[in-house]
């Protein structure tokens, strides 16, 4: 498997693939990029296999320089309230690995490989700015890629305890990294928060809004990329 290449920021050559679980979010992106001809925005399907295999059909093609993983996402509430934007600074698999009788055990633990892709932290710190500046509430963290949405105050005091500053949590984001991995391209992650990880509530999701935030997002950093 190829290392993940660092990113450049003043290349323009080759396209910049943004992957989305829903057509919701991919049209939030488009209406952000406004027809920014250096993007293509695909559907990854809800879940890290189909994120990976998806995406690694896109970038058998070729061509492309970065992939962003974005959607909407689960904010942590010290850190990623409602409506704000979370840059990943690492993208983790949060619940790869095994229970144990002591508690769980990441696959790094196991000796199985690594649940944390990196991200290019200079990159997230900029992107980060640049959201603010341009009005957005943003924050750079981890971000956890989870298979299970997460439903109770428990769970999240428990991957909080597993990764101590996690910003926000999805279901795409490891499965697009390990398929822009393999093909040596930067990965990063953006979420537009629509609601908080903790006790389940979907008459709170705020999906309107954060999908508005995403919009916005991508409205400011297609000036940059
Ligand atoms: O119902 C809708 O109108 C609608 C519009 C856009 C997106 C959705 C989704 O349900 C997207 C699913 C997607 O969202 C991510 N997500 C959002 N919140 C969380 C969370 O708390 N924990 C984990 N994942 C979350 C996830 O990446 C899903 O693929 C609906």
């Amino acid at each position: 498997m190829k290392k993940l290449q660092s990113f450049n920021p003043s290349a323009k050559e080759g396209s910049i693939l943004i992957m989305t679980a829903v057509e919701a979010e991919r049209e939030a992106v488009l209406r952000g990029l406004s027809g920014n001809p250096r993007f293509v925005v695909e559907l990854a399907g809800v879940g890290a296999a189909s994120a990976a295999a998806l995406t690694a059909g896109q970038l058998a093609a070729g061509g492309y320089r970065a992939v962003i993983s974005a959607g909407i996402g689960g904010g942590f509430a010290r850190i990623a309230p409602m409506e704000s934007v979370v840059v990943a600074t690492s993208i983790i698999a949060a619940d790869l690995g095994a229970e144990t009788a002591e508690g769980f055990s990441s696959v790094d633990e196991l000796g199985f490989g690594s649940s944390r892709l990196p991200v290019d932290a200079d990159t997230a710190a900029h992107w980060t700015q640049l959201l603010a500046a341009g009005g957005l509430q943003a924050c750079a963290g981890p971000v956890l890629t989870v298979s299970t949405v997460t439903g109770t105050a428990a769970t999240a005091a428990a991957l909080t305890e597993r990764v101590p500053g996690a910003a926000a949590e999805a279901m795409e984001g490891y499965g697009v990294g390990i398929a822009a991995r393999a093909v040596g391209v930067p990965v990063f992650e953006i979420r537009a928060i629509s609601n908080l990880v903790g006790p389940r509530n979907r008459a709170a999701w705020r999906i309107k809004e954060a999908l508005q935030s995403l919009e916005t997002a991508f409205h400011i950093l297609t000036e940059v990329l």
